[in-house]
């Protein structure tokens, strides 16, 4: 079912403020403060640990902040009358009873949300679980449960919509069919904020990024921006005159690297100035190539130091 546009998107906006929370030692999230705008999809990125979901449970009011506040629609999400019509929420998709059906899951939900009925079967719908309603949840695979999960946050028709890692468990399919609906969801004016731990996941999906790393923030930008920081790789350069283009380069304060290969990257300068200076000093260039990192090294790079988990380590 397709959803009708929201209408009037002032207001809908997710503030984050100062935002702290700890466990006993542990610094869960470090003084955030970020804010998520209507007609968007916000990714929130960051490793293992990084606190995204502490956040999302914060926005929610599903956690109360050990200081700092956050405003959903200019309110505290908990001062909210009928939740699921004002934020629906993907967070743990084993989080339902598994001897419940998926029809009488979302029932009850609409029952204790003032939510017409219909919205059971539409939503079911939407989510390609119709087949699947009369089936206890108990038995669904990781997948499903993502898509039930999603049902949920769908059943209220909420202007703002939040999804802790939608996309995990789910087939190549469900991967298309989740990116769709996000911005789907954010094209129709609503607020659109979905964590990852993968930017390969978000890199065709997200407008906007908010990375964090141990709680505190990182980035928050437009993907284009991000993306801009893969530039600092440096620029490749082929040339047969390789102390000629160093001596030349170096009265501009750039720095020329031997690579294996037999190239060279400079870095301190875009490649046009390089190609200016070399043709000034009448040296030939066989390549002249601007480096860039995938929007994953940019994400790793940045976040490289505020891993808490490391691979080989227990968690
Ligand atoms: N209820 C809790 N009690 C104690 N520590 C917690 C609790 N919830 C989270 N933490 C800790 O807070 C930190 C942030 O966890 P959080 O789950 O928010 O991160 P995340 O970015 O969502 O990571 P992941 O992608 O692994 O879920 C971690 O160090 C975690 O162990």
């Amino acid at each position: 079912m397709p959803h009708g546009p929201i209408h009037g998107t002032v207001g809908r906006v997710i503030e984050v403020n100062e935002l702290t929370k700890r466990y006993g030692a542990t610094t869960a999230v470090d003084g955030l403060t970020f804010t998520v705008r209507p007609g968007h999809v916000t990714g929130f990125l960051g490793p293992n640990g990084a606190g995204k979901s502490t956040t999302l449970r914060m926005i929610l009011g599903l956690n109360t902040p050990t200081s700092g506040r956050v405003l959903v629609n200019g309110r505290p999400f908990r001062g909210l009358p009928r939740g699921l019509r004002h934020a629906g929420a993907l967070l743990d998709a084993h989080d339902v009873h598994g001897g419940r059906t998926a029809r009488a899951h979302l029932s009850a939900l609409a029952h204790g949300n003032g939510l017409p009925r219909r919205r059971v079967e539409q939503v079911l719908d939407e989510v390609g679980l119709a087949s699947a309603a009369h089936r206890r949840v108990g038995g669904f695979s990781l997948g499903m449960k993502q898509r039930l999960g999603i049902a949920v946050a769908l059943l209220g028709d909420p202007p703002v919509l939040l999804f802790d890692e939608p996309l995990n468990g789910l087939d190549p399919d469900g991967v298309l069919w989740v990116r769709r609906l996000l911005r789907q969801l954010a094209a129709e004016g609503r607020t659109v904020l979905v964590s990852s731990h993968l930017m390969g996941e978000m890199e065709h999906t997200a407008h906007q990024v908010i990375v964090i790393g141990r709680g505190e923030l990182i980035a928050a930008e437009g993907l284009a921006e991000f993306a801009v920081r893969g530039d600092r790789l440096g620029v490749a350069v082929r040339t047969p005159d390789v102390a000629g283009l160093t001596s030349a380069l170096a009265t501009e304060g750039a720095t020329v690297q031997h690579e294996q290969d037999g190239s060279c990257t400079v870095t301190g300068l875009g490649a046009e100035r390089i190609g200016e200076l070399a043709l000034h000093a009448r040296i030939p260039l066989h390549e002249l190539t601007p480096r860039h990192a995938s929007l994953e090294e940019a994400f790793m790079e940045l976040t490289a130091d505020r891993v808490e988990y490391n691979s080989g380590e227990a968690r």
